[in-house]
């Protein structure tokens, strides 16, 4: 376990908060910017920081997150040019803030899995989010991420079985990432009814914090999930705030959402 992770939901519990793990994309609209993106978002008040990384085929991705992928590809976006121009310049700015890197497996087997999680280590990354990871090779990667300090964390969906979601908690690293809804990112009026109990359900079974992430945008919608989970993702309105207003505007919204995670 690289530790920084659990100690940034332990400091958000001691001031009464759930937690913010705010995502933004790399490169987008460049590499240089998107670091200030970043930068904002801790100065809103954003506990951890979910960086993507692009990739020309993101099967997870609503419309808001593919547009930032695609123009952070254009912008020259690559993992290794992340990890040495994006990441350092974060982490030296927010040195307190548990960096994580949400990608697809291709990328990081383009580059190879041990180089990657020892380059991402000495540069600062804490953890890993990778969705389209197959059951059947995460318990290889988990070994190798292990061995380098990167948490692997884990994603349970809707569709996932209990007694499944439970063993995905139990193996689970830096904290585990609760789907709220079946498809892509991106902002919903509506989070499923069921969601709460979901979440109780990974949380009673789960050693490490639990997050609701997919459809999160408002302070309003942080509050009532606050009660259920540690903290929650925010990525497509954090991603369409920064490309339509900037930094300020990201700043905004982490500080508006932060306050309905006030407990
Ligand atoms: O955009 P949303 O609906 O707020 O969801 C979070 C999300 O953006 C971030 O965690 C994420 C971006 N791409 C993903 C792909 C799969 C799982 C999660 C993600």
């Amino acid at each position: 376990m690289s530790g920084e992770i659990a100690k940034a939901f332990a400091r958000a519990k001691a001031r009464g908060e759930g937690a913010l793990v705010a995502y933004g994309m790399a490169g987008d609209p460049d590499l240089a910017r998107s670091v200030d993106v970043f930068t904002a978002m801790v100065e809103g008040g954003a506990d951890i920081l979910e960086v993507g990384v692009a990739f020309s085929d993101p099967i997870a991705d609503g419309p808001v997150i593919q547009g930032a992928s695609e123009r952070a590809l254009k912008a020259g976006s690559t993992l290794k040019r992340v990890l040495d121009e994006v990441v350092p310049e974060v982490h030296r700015r927010c040195p307190e803030t548990p960096l994580v890197i949400m990608t697809y497996v291709n990328v990081i087997m383009a580059m190879g899995e041990e180089r990657f999680a020892k380059l991402a280590r000495e540069r600062g990354v804490s953890g890993a989010i990778l969705p389209d990871l197959p059951p059947e090779e995460s318990e290889a990667l988990r070994a190798t991420f292990d061995a380098a300090g990167v948490d692997l964390i884990p994603l349970c969906a809707p569709t996932t079985p209990r007694a499944r979601a439970e063993a995905i908690a139990k193996d689970g690293r830096g904290f585990v990432y609760c789907v709220s809804v079946a498809g892509v990112t991106g902002m919903r009026a509506e989070l499923p009814p069921d969601l709460s109990q979901r979440l109780d359900l990974v949380r009673k079974a789960s050693p490490v914090p639990v997050v609701a992430g997919f459809g999160i945008s408002s302070a309003e919608q942080a509050r009532t999930l606050s009660a259920h989970a540690d903290g929650v993702v925010v990525g497509s309105a954090l991603v369409r705030a920064a490309h339509s207003d900037g930094p300020q505007a990201v700043k905004a919204l982490c500080a508006d959402i932060k306050r309905g995670l006030k407990r």
